[in-house]
């Protein structure tokens, strides 16, 4: 099981604090899609290049173009890139093709997906590298978590690396690593936190135990 950190209300040089803090116990850094937006691929550019030992996911959630979309973010360093659930099969289609020329991977987001089961064994099916069950911030602003998700895709999924997103923090860490995911994504469990730099070592620890 790996632990992704998620960075998305920051700016470059924070960004690259809060990363420089955790390193350590981290093995993905998420430039989260507030990140992206706000900077561009400028921030997967600088933060793959001061820290090139972790890997780096440049979450855009893409919709549509998925091969090109794949290309530019490959171009800017990205190791994982995050295309949506909900897109058609050809725009998946076209980034996992895409990132297999690149060498980079993707994962897709299963954010607001309603046929969870049945979705993500297609979605398994096209080649992908990871499939992510995702609250985001909308949805858990109104009490929801993805861990059921997480169990359902864990029924269906047989090659692809499973993970989970979603206001995950210390507390509801022990709930998602007895489901198993292959990577636990966490943002604001760490960034939030005033001593991120134990929360991260605290969250590898029990990943890893
Ligand atoms: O993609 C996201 C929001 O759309 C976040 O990166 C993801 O939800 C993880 O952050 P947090 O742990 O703070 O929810």
């Amino acid at each position: 099981m790996e632990l992704q950190l998620a960075l998305d209300l920051v700016n470059i040089p924070e960004a690259k604090q809060v990363v420089a803090e955790v390193a350590e116990y981290i093995d993905i850094v998420e430039i989260g899609t507030p990140v992206v937006i706000n900077e561009g691929l400028h921030a997967v550019k600088a933060i793959k290049e001061a820290f090139p030992q972790l890997r780096v996911l440049a979450d855009l959630k893409v919709m549509d173009a998925g091969g090109y979309e794949v290309m530019k973010a490959s171009e800017a360093g990205a190791d994982i890139i995050t295309i949506l659930g909900v897109s058609d099969d050809s725009t998946i289609k076209g980034a996992v093709a895409e990132a297999a020329k690149q060498g980079k991977q993707v994962m897709v987001d299963m954010i607001n997906v309603k046929n969870i089961e049945e979705r993500a064994r297609e979605i398994d099916a096209m080649g992908v590298d990871y499939i992510c069950v995702h609250s985001g911030y909308d949805h858990q602003a109104e009490g929801k978590n993805s861990f059921e998700e997480l169990a359902a895709i864990k029924r269906v999924v047989q090659h692809a690396k499973t993970a989970v997103a979603g206001g995950i923090k210390l507390e509801t860490l022990p709930e998602v690593i007895q489901a198993n995911p292959d990577l636990v994504i966490v943002g604001g469990g760490i960034t939030g936190q005033s001593d991120k730099k134990a929360a991260a070592s605290r969250m590898q620890e029990m990943i890893k135990a």
